[in-house]
Parts: structure tokens; sequence; C-alpha cells
């Protein structure tokens, strides 16, 4: 019945069988409202967050527990609180006054006092900080709401990746500019001039490529960054050094024409959230049902900031149309989300506190101009904690998504941390190349967000300076591998997917861009377990990558995008990998050939023997009947290098 939670069930369990009737693509038919669906308006409860902040009540006793516990009970909430604290990260939302007293709720004056200096000794005891987040009475008594976060070093802070997304001229760098910098925007496009990477950038007012801004905030809550009053840039060292949590913006094009950078943004950058942008004035347009799909797809959980309302006070219909609308549209069959207007400190300790649960959709209304409700927003961004923890003892793993080329210090990469720990000096297996190596690299320095630091782990983005590579030879997609994970690279792969849009139908041969993690290559549809595929269908189907092997793993998400038409999807099995001393051995071979055509003598049967395999990787390019277009590479040696049998594996 509900296409997008459906994406998630294809993405958990291949095996699972389509509901009789998947709406088609709801999520692009807003006014598909769901006002008959009673699931659609249930009320949320304060409860369960899966952000790590779970506001659950001390199930240990009553209300009353923290007032005066015995020496056991004390033992009970310091095991319980610590449990809490490493789920979220490193911080939780603490409820103080509400036990299981059977809706008894609140604690009188003195009995309050007692319990938050009870509180107060659990943090000191795991090194945390107590933040009053709001006070509120009931019959009982008061209640009060606290943020318990974990004090970090000055090296160290908590990272929060957000995805800003929405339509051309919804306002996102603006709205970045305003937060990050604290000054006002002009709605002229005074804000935004300072993150733009380009100059054509500056010039057409169009963000083309994936931007990254970072707003620290210290242990209070309190915003760290600074105006910059000498029009450089942010001093982001300062703003680490000061921070407690950094949120880092991943800016993303609003234009139709850089669907391509904003979905590479989404899928490579791996955003906790997704912070969706409508203006005010011109409401649900654009790509703003596009980049709400991609977010839904991903599982990635959404809020909405409404912008422009200083151009559409509350009374004019455009902007309460807008609201309407944007309400409707989450609480479609294709979305079933709880939209939430959020209005003072209250709603935002609620919606935090809930949002991981992904049903939640938080929506603020703000004015990059006058700053109306600025406020509730960074109350918000303060809140939010990670989705994933990390454990440092798994082999690292780093993901690249960019490469640079820096005077003086050579070969920079950056990327993310998906797990484990990178130390300076360690070395990581760089790859895969064209042939499906791996090479060994030494880690010369590290950066994260500017800073040198000594490690980086799981969750964390940092830069790398490497030893004795061409920044040529790296591409984006590539990984650096810990040598316990043995890597290797894929040609094929098997994926259930599910369609999301597509005009006509999908059959075999068919080629698309599969965006898989920071990858980013066009794929041929080898064979399915179905004819065709239309919009709405699952399937079980067989890739292969034209250009590259990539190094992939089972279930990691992908999109299948070309122009209009979207899947999205999990892959399921690997097949057709490059074993790295096959690829060795072939390159070895290659070189051989190579040398001795260059000098002339006969060598012709080396290089006879790179460009027979070309059988046996045939075997699946003919099936998929595509030829590989990689500029300039060795085509032959590059199907050599294949395992052969390729026929059989489907
Ligand atoms: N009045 C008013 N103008 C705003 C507000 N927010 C943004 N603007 C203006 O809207 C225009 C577009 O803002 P941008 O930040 O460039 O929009 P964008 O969503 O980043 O656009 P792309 O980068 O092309 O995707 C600029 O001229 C801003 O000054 C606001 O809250 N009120």
């Amino acid at each position: 019945r509900c296409l997008l939670l459906d994406m998630a069930s294809a993405a958990t369990c291949p095996g699972s069988t389509p509901p009789e009737s998947i709406v088609p693509a709801c999520m692009f038919a807003p006014d598909r409202g769901c006002a008959d669906d009673p699931s659609c308006e249930e009320d949320f409860e304060d409860g369960e967050g899966t952000n790590g902040q779970s506001v659950d009540y001390l199930d240990l006793s009553k209300k009353l527990i923290l007032v005066s516990p015995t020496g056991e009970q004390y033992d009970s909430l310091l095991r319980q609180l610590r449990e809490r604290i490493e789920e979220g990260c490193g911080e939780t939302i603490y409820v103080v006054g509400m036990g299981s007293d059977g809706g008894d709720y609140g604690l009188d004056e003195k009995d309050m006092e007692a319990s938050v200096a009870t509180v107060r000794s659990l943090c000191e005891q795991i090194e945390a900080d107590l933040i009053l987040l709001r006070e509120r009475m009931e019959s009982g008594g008061k209640i009060r709401d606290y943020l318990i976060r974990r004090r970090v070093g000055e090296q160290d802070f908590l990272e929060v990746r957000v995805a800003v997304v929405g339509n051309v001229d919804a306002g996102k760098s603006t709205l970045l500019g305003v937060l990050t910098h604290g000054e006002l925007d002009n709605g002229r496009g005074f804000a935004r001039q300072k993150l733009f990477r380009h100059k054509h950038e500056m010039e057409s007012g169009r963000t083309s490529s994936v931007g990254n801004d970072i707003l620290g905030f210290d242990q209070e809550g309190q915003v760290v960054n600074k105006p910059d009053s000498h029009g450089g840039g942010l001093d982001w060292t300062k703003i680490c050094e000061k921070s407690s949590k950094v949120i880092t913006f991943i800016d993303l094009a609003g234009h139709e024409k850089y669907l391509k950078t904003t979905v590479f943004g989404m899928t490579g950058h791996l955003p906790d959230f997704c912070m969706l942008m409508v203006g005010s004035n011109a409401g649900i347009v654009g790509m703003t049902k596009e980049h709400l799909g991609l977010a839904l797809a991903l599982n990635v959980p959404v809020f909405v900031v409404v912008t422009k309302i200083d151009m559409c006070p509350a009374n004019i219909l455009q902007a309460t149309e807008t609201l309407k609308l944007l309400q409707r549209l989450l609480k479609s069959p294709g979305c079933r989300k709880i939209p939430v207007l959020v209005q003072n400190k209250d709603d935002v300790v609620v919606t935090a506190s809930n949002f991981s649960s992904e049903r939640m959709c938080p929506i603020f209304q703000i004015s990059n101009v006058t700053g109306e409700n600025m406020d509730l927003l960074k109350m918000f961004l303060n809140l939010l904690s990670p989705r994933t923890t990390f454990n440092n003892d798994e082999p690292a793993e780093f993901q690249i998504d960019d490469t640079y080329s820096v005077p003086g210090v050579g070969t920079v990469v950056s990327g993310t941390t998906l797990r484990g720990l990178i130390r300076l000096n360690d070395t990581l297996l760089l790859g895969p190349d064209p042939l499906g190596t791996f090479i060994p690299i030494a880690v010369k320095s590290i950066h994260r967000k500017r800073m040198p630091v000594r490690e980086v782990h799981g969750g964390q983005t940092a830069s790398f300076a490497l030893k004795k590579i061409k920044r040529s030879s790296i591409r984006k997609g590539m990984v650096m591998v810990s040598p316990k994970l043995m890597p290797q690279a894929t040609w094929e792969f098997e994926a259930e997917i599910l369609v999301l849009h597509h005009p006509t139908t999908i059959s075999p041969r068919y080629q698309a861009m599969v965006h898989c993690g920071s990858i980013r290559q066009t794929a041929t549809i080898l064979t399915m377990n179905k004819d065709c595929l239309r919009t709405g269908d699952k399937a079980s189907v067989h890739f292969r990558f034209i250009k590259t092997p990539e190094y992939l793993h089972c279930d990691q998400k992908l999109v299948f995008r070309e122009g209009r038409t979207k899947a999205v999807g999990t892959i399921t099995k690997l097949l057709q990998s490059v074993s790295t001393q096959a690829a060795k051995a072939q390159q070895a071979k290659c070189q051989v050939s190579r040398k001795s055509s260059r000098e002339g003598t006969s060598g012709s049967e080396d290089a006879g023997s790179t460009a027979r395999p070309l059988k046996s990787g045939g075997g699946g390019r003919r099936r998929g009947g595509q030829r590989h277009r990689g500029k300039g590479q060795n085509t032959a040696a590059m199907s050599s290098a294949m395992p052969t049998g390729a026929a059989g594996l489907s």
C-alpha cells in the first residue's frame, strides 16, 4: 500500500513478496492526500526515539526514584544512563519527574531539586553536562527535560551530517550563509555569496557543486560560529576547537541539471538527516518532490524548512496553501510522515526526541531576512545526534568522494570513514583501479574539518595526504581499506530494486547510472527475474558496470537513474569479483607485453595472451550486449583480469 515504506522492506528483506497493489510512485502525486488514512493522523507520543535520544521513562521505579536512590538503584541508574549515552553517540535527553506511576507525573519543588542533584551526580560519574531544555507543569508538579551531553576533548566533537535539498531559489545557500556566518540576508542574495565555490555560481546565483559548511555548538548548545568581520572564510579550526557538536551541512544543488551531483551528495556523503527547503512564495515546485523522494528512498529522516515567510505573512493565502499542500504531501501514502509544525521550544524538544523514528517530520517556518524562528531551528540542530554508532575495532574502511592536488603536499583525498580507525602513517589498500587491483598506500597526514589530527574513526569525514601517488590515478568511488579486509573489486552484482518512476518499461540491456555510496558509474541490466519492469515494480536484477569494477558490499543501498527514470534498491549478491592476485598477475603481464612491443621483440605472444581472454570476459558482455567505454583503457587487459565463467553466474 505504501510504496516508500515498501522500499525499505525491499531493502531489508530481499525475498519479500511485493504488496498486492503498489501505489505507483505516489510521492510524485502530492494531491493523493491521505485524509482517509487513519494511520496518517496518528499522534506521536513522547517515548522511544531512535536517534539515540530515547526518552524512556525510568522503568527502574517510580517518578521518585531520583529523589533518594539506594546504592543499588543508583548503580542501576548509572548503568542505564551510560547505555543511553552510548546509544546516542555521547548524548541523550533525560526526563525528570516522570516515572511509571500510571500517569501521576510531576514533582514538587523539593523533590525536583533532589532529583536533579542525583542526575547531576550521575552526570559527573560519566563526565557529562546537564543542560535544561524545558520545564512544564503537570497535575503532580514540575517535569523537566534535560540534555545530557558527554564532555569531549578540545580536538574532539560529535559530527552530524545534514544534507540540504530543495528546489532552486528555495533559499538553501542563503540559510546556510545565515546560520554559519551569523548575518541575516537582504533578500537579494547577500548571505549566499559567502558559500559559493565557483565564479559561475556567484554570477548565476545557482549552486552547482556539493558544498560543505559547518555550524558548531558548544557544550551548552550555543552557536560557536562568529560573524565574519574580515570578509574571509570561517575559521573551521577555531569552530571545531570550541565545539562539542559540529553540524556539517552538505549544500546541494536545486536545479534539475545538477541532479546527478545532488544524488551523489545524498548517497556519497552519508547524511544522517535531510533538510528539505521550500520557499513559501513558490511552494512545492520543481525538484522538491524529487529530492524528498530521494531522501525517503535512502531512509534518511527528513525535516522541512519553509523559508521566505517575510514575503508571505501568515494571512496570505499562498503561504497557507504551501503549508497545507506540504502537509498533505507528507501524509500521503507515498511518504506516510507525521508532519508537525514547530512553533515553540516545547515542539522542538518533542520533535527532536522523536525525530529518528523516521515517521515524524518537523516543519519549521523561517525567514532568512528577519531571522524569525531561526532560534528554534538552531535549537533543533543542536539536539540532533548521528544515527549510527561505530565500532573502532572493525577493520578500517574509507570512501573517497573528492581528490585534490595541493602544492607542497601532493595528492589529497577527502571522504568519509565508514568504519574502523585510521591513524597517521597507517598503510591502507587503495583501489580498485581499472584492473580491479588495490595498492598499498601510506597516510602522510590527516585533516578533519581542516584541522590536523592523528586519527579518525567511523562516521567522521576527513582528508588524507597520500604518498607517492598521482591524483589522476584516483577517482571518486575508490576506497582505502585495511589490508585485513582483503578487498576485491566487482564487475557484476545482483540487487533487489524497486522502480519509482519510468515512462515505459525497463528490460535487459537497459543502461543507467548507478549511485552507490560515492560510486557513480553506468551499469547495464544483464538479466532480471521479470520480462520487463514498470513504475512500482520490484525485481531481482543482475547488473554489470560498463567501465571499471567497483568495491561493493552486500546490503548497500543504491539509486539507479537516468533522466527522470529512477529505481532504488539494495545489493544482495556480489558476482564476478576480481581477485587481487589475478589482477596483479594480469597487470604484470600487461607491463611485460607493453615493454616487449615497444622493444619490437617477439612479445606478441604475451600481448596475444592478454587479448585472448577477451572471449571469457566477453561472455558477460555478450549477455548484456554492451561494450566497455572507458577512455584510454586497456579493455583487453580489463576483461582478461576478470575470472571466466560469467555466463554461469546468474
Ligand atoms: N525575502 C527573503 N528572501 C530570501 C529568503 N531566503 C532566501 N532569499 C532570497 O532568495 C534567493 C535565492 O536564494 P538561494 O539561497 O540562492 O536559493 P538556493 O535554494 O540555494 O538556490 P540554488 O543554489 O540554485 O539551488 C536569494 O536572492 C535570497 O536572497 C528569505 O527568507 N526571505
